[in-house]
């Protein structure tokens, strides 16, 4: 059954909107922050990191943001335009704003924070003045992530890239990325949330992000089906519920509910599994495949991504993901 239809006539397959920043992610594995002493550096920020796997599965990408205007900033551009992702519309920020940042605690593979830096960033920089209707009609795709809309202008630079999106028919991806650092209450979060939600067509997240979008409802059971379900009101079509290493459901609207489940992994650190879960779901979504392929493709993006120091850098290609998957069913690769 064919959910999405993307436009068949357009340059571009997907603009990423958001933050793009800096990931130092620790050297020191299975020791606390205290005791970590060197970081590698790699370009972060969870909309970066999914236009990155996107691109490296193949597809046209492009970006809309803003950078500090220091080498921290000339890094990212760099690095994108490296991977092959359009950045035209990045704009370098000249207000002084800086580069966020964010250091990675791995205390062990299953126990993993971050610690973000976050005041005065370039991304929530953003002003609609910066986002180009033309550019979004080139598109077949946009990409929103929750954590631009946690202050203005960058809020109302997203609210103007989805009415462009929804004027020239262009499927949106919200992935709900919460990441409490940048807002200032849950209630303020699920306003906004909620808000930006209602004009997107595929909605994924995490159970707890779905919770807290929902803290002024009445679902006590934090029950998927009653989440999935409030969606098909609105504009969506697929909802994804991202549950960890329980794997991920996909609602449809037409009332299709598939389980999707997890590959093996020889788990370094759990941070960037939703990242290369999405791009690998969007690129089976913009495949034309059926929705459990798709989950299929992004449940192995992820655990090739958990299994590498990175979640940008380790973004698989078509032919990684190929072999996993070969692998994995023939019992090569199995949990460590
Ligand atoms: N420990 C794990 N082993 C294998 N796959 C995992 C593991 N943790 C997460 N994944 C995969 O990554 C997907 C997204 O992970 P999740 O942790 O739910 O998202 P997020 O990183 O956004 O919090 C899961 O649906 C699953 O396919
Ligand atoms: O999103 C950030 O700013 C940090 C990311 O770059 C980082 O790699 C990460 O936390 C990925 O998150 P996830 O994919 O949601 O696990």
């Amino acid at each position: 059954m064919n959910h999405l239809t993307f436009h068949p006539n357009k340059k571009m397959d997907m603009i990423a909107l958001g933050r793009l920043c800096i990931d130092l992610n620790a050297n020191e594995i299975n020791r606390p922050m205290e005791e970590t002493m060197t970081f590698t550096k790699y370009v972060g920020g969870s909309p970066a990191n999914i236009a990155i796997g996107l691109a490296r599965l193949g597809r046209k990408t492009g970006f809309i943001g803003r950078v500090a205007d220091d080498p921290m900033g000339r890094f990212i551009v760099n690095y994108l335009e490296k991977n092959q992702i359009d950045t035209s519309n990045v704009i370098t920020d000249q207000s002084g704003a800086v580069t966020g940042l964010a250091f990675t605690e791995i205390k062990s593979p299953t126990d993993c924070s971050i610690l973000m830096y976050r005041d005065n960033v370039a991304d929530l920089k953003l002003e609609p003045k910066d986002v180009s209707e033309e550019y979004i009609k080139n598109s077949k795709s946009l990409l929103i992530s929750g954590t631009a809309l946690a202050k203005s202008p960058s809020r109302e630079a997203v609210f103007l890239a989805l009415d462009y999106a929804r004027k020239h028919e262009v499927i949106v991806f919200f992935d709900l990325d919460y990441r409490p650092y940048t807002w200032t209450s849950p209630e303020e979060t699920a306003i906004y949330y909620n808000l930006a939600a209602e004009k997107c067509d595929v909605i994924i997240g995490t159970r707890d992000e779905f919770d807290l979008m929902e803290c002024f409802e009445n679902n006590v059971a934090h029950d998927d089906d009653v989440t999935a379900k409030k969606w098909f009101k609105y504009h969506a079509k697929i909802v994804v519920i991202k549950h960890g290493k329980e794997g991920s459901i996909a609602y449809t609207k037409e009332g299709e509910r598939f389980e999707g489940t997890i590959f093996p992994a020889k788990v370094l650190k759990t941070f960037g599994a939703g990242d290369s879960y999405a791009a690998g779901f969007i690129y089976g979504l913009m495949n034309g495949w059926e929705i459990p392929r798709s989950m299929e493709y992004g449940a192995a993006a992820a655990s090739i991504v958990i299994s590498s120091h990175s979640s940008s850098d380790a973004m698989p290609t078509v032919e990684q993901i190929e072999s996993y998957i070969h692998k994995c069913k023939n019992g090569e690769i199995v949990t460590a």
